[in-house]
């Protein structure tokens, strides 16, 4: 395909998760398949102007002074894939080539409309709604971190240290800066593409796992110890417990529950490949659940959230989510954390993590869970995370000094919040 259909293409997917509300995963699959004559670097292609228009929709539809997906799409192959204004000059005789630019796009595409004048929220493609609560949460450095969150990610790895060290696996990727288990493949430029990791002999014999280093991070932060009893008590398709398991060199007890059987299923399968035995699924109805209360050393609550600090792997996401998302989250973190925190001994720690970056779902819900458990003490993350990943490396937010917020601008990762506190009595 040329230039020209590709941006066309890109153009009908937008129009499709925008007007239908399609994931863009699902929306770019249905393109394919009406598509076969589409190869492999014309899909990632289009992947990537979608991609890049969902991350900076508000700013590009500023700039473009246009939110239609077709500006939508010119932006993306411009300002996202670094394509020229003389190639946007189509190929009239090509039949899938978009109609040739007017002279607004043109001058628009030129830098007509100064992006500095625009509303805050606009120049950090966040949803105007949730403004003031991120805004809030990160004041003058707001625009910075929205910014950070509409960039391309890496993709990053982890080593699976029960069965392999970092230097043992054949790859081109990067040491991450701070887990000393991860392996970074920097974000893609232009139109290219991410290796296809999961089809490597590493991947396929449990040697690495797919997970963004915050999330390494979170897992390593725990410092759970061999021998220790660990109930993950949000597991879903298991990335923590499996980190868990390889930091605890596979000695003790693992627990993944999670209340959604289909999210939790891929666990057994994935421990098996990594050679995690310690590990122990606990389905739904987990009749035998009730029997490990009071009884755990160290209880993960990786929480239901909003997954804000996702945003730049999944930007259609952060169009789509609603306030009444965010409060049935809220709920459901009052509630995992008040269910999870039971299974703590006393003497244990609870964990509590969510990929959001809003207070209300983070430290709020840290401070009104200690006001309804006087049982429990909130302790410092940051000793922990200078003890593990050392002081030189880059440094996470911290609002009141125990608790942590990791974020695209200021670790280099997704956006990750943790707090750890102590079961007193
Ligand atoms: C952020 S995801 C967990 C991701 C997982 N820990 C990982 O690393 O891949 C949150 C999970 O919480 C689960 N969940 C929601 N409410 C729950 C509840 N009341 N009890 C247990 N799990 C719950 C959801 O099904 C979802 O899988």
């Amino acid at each position: 395909m040329r230039l020209g259909g590709r941006i066309a293409a890109a153009e009908e997917v937008l129009q499709d998760i925008l007007t239908q509300r399609t994931p863009v995963a699902m929306a770019l699959r249905d393109w394919a398949k009406a598509h076969r004559f589409a190869g492999s670097k014309d899909r990632a292609a289009i992947g990537n102007i979608v991609y890049d228009a969902l991350r900076h929709r508000s700013s590009f539809a500023y700039r473009m002074d246009d939110d239609s997906p077709r500006a939508l799409a010119i932006a993306g192959a411009v300002w996202g894939c670094g394509v020229s204004l003389e190639q946007l000059e189509f190929d009239s005789e090509d039949k899938h080539s978009p109609a040739a630019l007017t002279d607004d796009e043109r001058a628009n595409i030129g830098g007509r409309i100064d992006l500095s004048s625009a509303p805050d929220w606009i120049q950090a493609d966040v949803p105007e709604w949730i403004w003031p609560a991120f805004e809030n949460n990160f004041t003058e450095d707001a625009i910075k971190e929205g910014q950070a969150l509409a960039k391309r990610p890496p993709l990053d790895m982890r080593v699976n240290t029960i069965k392999a060290k970092r230097t043992d696996i054949a790859t081109d990727a990067i040491a991450t800066p701070l887990s000393p288990v991860g392996l970074r493949h920097p974000p893609i430029i232009g139109f290219g593409r991410h290796p296809d990791v999961q089809s490597t002999s590493d991947y396929q014999r449990g040697k690495i796992e797919m997970q963004d280093e915050g999330s390494q991070l979170v897992s390593l932060l725990c410092a759970a110890q061999p021998g220790d009893k660990v109930l993950d008590y949000c597991a879903g398709g298991g990335g923590k417990a499996l980190a868990l398991a390889a930091d605890m060199l596979n000695k003790g007890e693992i627990y993944a529950y999670d209340i959604d059987k289909r999210r939790l299923a891929p666990t057994w399968q994935r421990s098996e490949r990594a050679g995690a035995s310690i590990i122990e699924v606990i389905a739904p109805p987990a009749e035998t659940l009730p029997a490990l209360k009071g009884a755990m050393d160290r209880v993960l609550i990786d929480a239901p959230c909003t997954g804000i600090g996702t945003w730049r792997r999944k930007p259609d996401a952060k169009w789509r989510l609603t306030e009444n998302a965010l409060e049935r989250r809220r709920k459901e973190q009052v509630t995992v954390l008040d269910q999870g925190s039971e299974f703590v001994k006393v003497g244990g720690f609870l964990f509590y993590v969510t990929c959001s970056m809003l207070a209300e779902e983070n430290e709020g819900q840290v401070y009104a869970f200690l006001d309804r458990n006087k049982g429990f003490s909130l302790l410092s993350a940051g000793e922990v995370f200078e003890e593990r990943f050392g002081v030189d490396g880059p440094k996470p937010w911290s609002e009141d000094g125990l608790t942590l917020t990791m974020t695209p601008a200021s670790t280099g990762t997704d956006g990750f919040f943790f707090a750890v506190m102590e079961r007193t009595k």
